[in-house]
């Protein structure tokens, strides 16, 4: 249970939050650049102090003990390995710390070595490591220590595009395997949505929502979740402003009973196409359309057409 607030001087960074995580689950804090996520994150690994409120962990009050013994585990963005010792001896480090005997402490590194796949590399140096691999090196470092929580902040942000897919994947099997906790910090929806069993949105120092990450982006309750999730229309009608996902809208041509709107740009997207318009009151609506149904009867910039979505898709928001 996370309750805090955290104050740097004058500004609040992160105001008054309170969320209950699922034990045993996958956790992404999603927002955008400077919204309390990393804060968040430093307060629960003991990194940063807390202004207001408390962390429980398990029942028991972590909110003043020091990062080591509050059963949590950081893994930082640019893995800060120790760049004078061995892969081994990286992993084992904490271990060297608490006083373990040399043998046991390597023999557990080389059993956390195994976990995320670099037995072989044991005796290399950090420098002789490609980004992937110094990643894998600073998670069995973290999970050494047998955390209840790993704690991680932009873990995958330093990685190439196709590096980042492949160690989501490794990610989501490690946390399945351990079973313990996982708690991600992103700024990317699709990391969020990739990883995650449930997503906390932040914006502004506050939680805007929190949930399963399919609630979360089939039902946005804010205009800020439904625009930072993507996918959605946010569109004001008379009652109010409603979230429609843009791939349960379809195009027709203009009928009694349909939206009316003029293409402004077609946009191809190999699987789908993606189709804009403008229409009453200046508002602009998306259709992301199936590639066959939109070559069988495509439309240019300047048509005049109709649009459908079904009532159950619209989804009113409350702010
Ligand atoms: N040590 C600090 N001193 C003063 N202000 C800080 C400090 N650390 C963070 N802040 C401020 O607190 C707010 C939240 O910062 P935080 O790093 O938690 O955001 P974030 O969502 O993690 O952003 P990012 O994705 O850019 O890391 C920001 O306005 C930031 O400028």
């Amino acid at each position: 249970m996370v309750a805090v607030t955290k104050r740097y001087g004058a500004t609040v960074a992160v105001d008054a939050i309170s969320y209950r995580f699922r034990s045993d689950s996958y956790t992404c804090l999603l927002g955008p650049s400077g919204c309390g996520k990393s804060s968040t994150l430093r307060m629960i690994a003991g990194h940063e102090s807390i202004s207001d409120g408390s962390v429980v962990l398990a029942g028991r009050d972590i909110s003043t003990l020091p990062p080591a013994q509050r059963g949590t585990a950081m893994m930082f963005q640019n893995y800060a390995l120790f760049p004078h010792l061995s892969v081994l001896d990286n992993v084992a480090f904490s271990l060297k710390m608490k006083g373990t005997g040399t043998s046991e402490r390597h023999a557990r590194a080389r059993e956390m070595l195994e976990l995320v796949d670099l037995t072989d590399l044991a005796d290399r140096m950090p420098d002789q490591l490609s980004g992937g691999q110094q990643q894998r090196v600073a998670l069995a470092r973290a999970l050494i220590t047998r955390p209840q929580v790993l704690l991680l902040d932009e873990p995958l942000s330093a990685l190439d595009p196709f590096l980042r897919i492949r160690m989501r994947g490794e990610l989501r099997k490690l946390q399945k395997e351990l079973g313990i906790s996982f708690i991600h910090v992103t700024h990317g929806q699709d990391e969020a949505l990739a990883l995650a069993d449930d997503i906390i949105v932040m914006n502004n120092a506050v939680i805007e929502q929190a949930g399963p990450a399919r609630d979360v982006f089939n039902a946005p309750a804010t205009r800020f979740v439904a625009q930072f999730m993507g996918g959605h229309n946010v569109v004001a009608l008379p009652d109010g402003h409603f979230a429609i996902r843009t791939d349960a809208v379809s195009v027709t041509e203009p009928t009694q009973g349909a939206v009316e709107g003029n293409v402004t740009a077609v946009e191809y997207q190999g699987t789908h196409v993606s189709l804009s318009a403008r229409i009453t009151g200046d508002q602009e609506v998306m259709a992301l359309i199936p590639d066959t149904t939109f070559f069988a009867n495509p439309h240019h910039p300047g048509d005049r057409i109709g649009l459908h979505w079904d009532a159950n898709d619209q989804h009113k928001l409350t702010a």
